[in-house]
């Protein structure tokens, strides 16, 4: 979640802008510049470091000792401008500083700084205080934007050991602009710079300054950053899309647009109809998946299709199969379905069985989400393929929601090299197939042929726990269905399925069926 800084208390209000515009590295260093040529020389840095003091304070308001790990550039200089703030504030508070450069080394800006935090009295120490408790602070300005992957094989000892410190803190951790290491257009860490323990020691904010940046939100970003607040510096750049002279945001955050109420004078037919196609039986390979396929079922069920159809993708459906446990969800044979006429969902534990169908519903389904082996069948066969990308030219709308290992099937690729760079994947995808593509994982990015993607903002890792992509293909499809486009379903599908997660209520266990029966709620 993210937050505006605060000028003097924590602000009780989230920012729930729909559309927050993210912007690359390369667009933040242009905006700083512009704003850095019509501020007095120094402004800049004199306010980031103000912003960070007074979160640090608001965070940490009973801390006896904040310890400032400031790196060899211009985050560095922010820690050293912070340190100043905070020493001036805080006269009873220890205020100790920790360095990786020489002051003559330091960019000018940061050498100002440097100067200004020996001049307050902040004392200078070699490594993270032992005595640090939990009330305590650790701001981490080691590295900003200004991070370089190919140099990380490179990176000294000392940067690297005040790093590990940071990171293993079990006080609260302030990163300045970002996680130091994290990559701020990926959200990944190149391999030298990555945490030796996975989890974090201790709670983790980060205040990013003039701009939000998607590696904030997707990859490693949420866990790495924590707490998003976010600081303009007093240059006004709330939303990027108006105005002409600032860069265009790489992608926009998703948030929750709430549905418009139903008419009174509706019926079942106004909600669209829903039909899945997926669960191979037992009978096929020993390996039953229908579980799957029920799941995207109730999920477009709760999620208020109008109708739902399941087809099952089992030779035995006429045994057991046959009545459905929801009397609410049709069964259909394959075959008895009308794929023209209803949104379809595809690929749901289809097993090596949906393949034989794909050529069908490519051609006839109007709208179409695929999904799982649905996607793994178009990867591994060329002739599917040329089907998929060709829909588009028939004006027929298609959602693919792969997982970072069907992507990378998808791209031929790994998922190591999906992960590197989500956002530019989940472009590939999109202009590849010319559909819509939800690349999923923490931070689920999804994107469009013709528009900017969205990363989703919502959702936590109670959704590691299988089918919980099932019930968001048949989420997708039920919002599809009820009249939004193929990417607002999509937006707005991520967004509600992340946050039934986030509010789950900890004493309930969590599944996949729990999550989808909730979904109307
Ligand atoms: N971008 C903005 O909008 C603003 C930036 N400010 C701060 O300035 C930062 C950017 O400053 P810089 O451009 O100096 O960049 P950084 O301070 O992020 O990093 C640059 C320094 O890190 C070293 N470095 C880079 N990659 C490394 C690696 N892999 N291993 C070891 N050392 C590495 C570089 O050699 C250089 O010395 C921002 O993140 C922010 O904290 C603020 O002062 C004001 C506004
Ligand atoms: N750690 C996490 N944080 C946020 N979302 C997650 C996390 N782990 C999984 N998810 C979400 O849960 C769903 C899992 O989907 P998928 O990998 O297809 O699983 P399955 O095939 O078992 O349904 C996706 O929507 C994914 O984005
Ligand atoms: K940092």
């Amino acid at each position: 979640m993210l937050r505006i800084s605060p000028s003097e208390s924590l602000p009780e209000t989230l920012i729930a802008a729909p559309g927050w515009p993210l912007f690359d590295t390369q667009a933040t260093r242009r905006i700083e510049q512009d704003c850095a040529r019509i501020l007095p020389p120094h402004t800049l840095m004199e306010r980031a470091g103000l912003a960070t003091a007074r979160l640090a304070m608001a965070l940490a308001p009973l801390a006896r000792c904040i310890w400032i790990a400031c790196g060899p550039g211009n985050n560095g200089g922010d820690g050293f401008e912070a340190a100043a703030q905070l020493k001036a504030r805080l006269p009873h508070t220890r205020i100790l500083v920790s360095e990786v450069r020489e002051p003559n080394k330091l960019p000018a800006d940061a050498q100002i700084s440097w100067h200004r935090a020996r001049q307050a009295g902040v004392q200078w120490v070699q490594a993270c205080p032992e005595d640090l408790g939990p009330q305590d602070l650790c701001i981490d300005a080691l590295l900003g934007i200004g991070l370089k992957a190919d140099k990380s094989s490179t990176t000294d000892r000392r940067l690297l050991r005040l790093l590990e410190q940071t990171r293993q803190c079990l006080c609260a951790v302030l990163c300045v602009d970002i996680a130091s290491g994290l990559d701020a257009d990926t959200g990944q860490y190149p391999p030298s710079l990555s945490p030796q323990n996975s989890a974090p020691a201790g709670p983790r904010h980060t205040l990013a300054l003039l701009t939000l940046q998607a590696g904030l939100f997707t990859g490693q970003g949420r866990d790495a950053c924590g707490q998003i607040w976010w600081d303009d510096l007093g240059c006004g750049l709330v939303s990027g899309d108006s105005d002409t002279s600032i860069p265009k945001p790489t992608a926009h955050l998703s948030v929750d647009s709430r549905a418009a109420p139903r008419q009174h004078a509706s019926h079942k037919g106004s909600f669209g109809d829903v039909a899945v196609l997926g669960g191979e039986g037992l009978s096929r390979r020993g390996l039953s998946m229908t579980g799957a396929a029920w799941l995207a079922a109730l999920a477009a069920l709760h999620a208020g299709a109008g109708r739902v159809m399941l087809a099952l993708l089992d030779a035995q459906q006429s045994g057991p199969q046959s009545i459905a446990p929801w009397p609410e969800i049709m069964l259909r044979q394959p075959s008895a379905q009308d794929w023209r006429s209803a949104t379809v969902v595809c690929g749901c534990g289809g097993g090596q069985a949906v393949a034989d169908w794909l050529p069908q519903l490519l051609t006839q389904a109007p709208r179409l989400v695929l999904d799982a082996d649905g996607l793994n069948a178009v990867a591994a066969d060329p002739a599917l393929a040329r089907e998929l990308a060709a829909r588009a030219m028939r004006r027929q709308a298609t959602v693919l929601t792969p997982h970072p290992l069907e992507a990378a099937r998808l791209l031929q690729t790994s998922a190591a090299q999906i992960q590197s760079h989500r956002l530019q994947a989940c472009l590939e995808l999109a202009q590849k197939f010319q559909c819509t593509t939800l690349l999923k994982g923490s931070g689920t990015v999804i994107a469009s042929p013709s528009s900017q993607p969205w990363i989703n903002s919502s959702g936590n890792a109670r959704l590691a726990t299988g089918g919980t992509g099932d019930v968001l293909a048949g989420l997708i499809g039920a919002l599809w269905a009820q009249g939004l486009t193929a990417e607002q379903a999509s937006v707005q599908a991520a967004f509600r399925h992340g946050l039934v997660a986030e509010q789950w209520p900890a004493d309930r266990p969590f599944s996949a069926s729990a999550l989808a029966m909730r979904l109307g709620h």
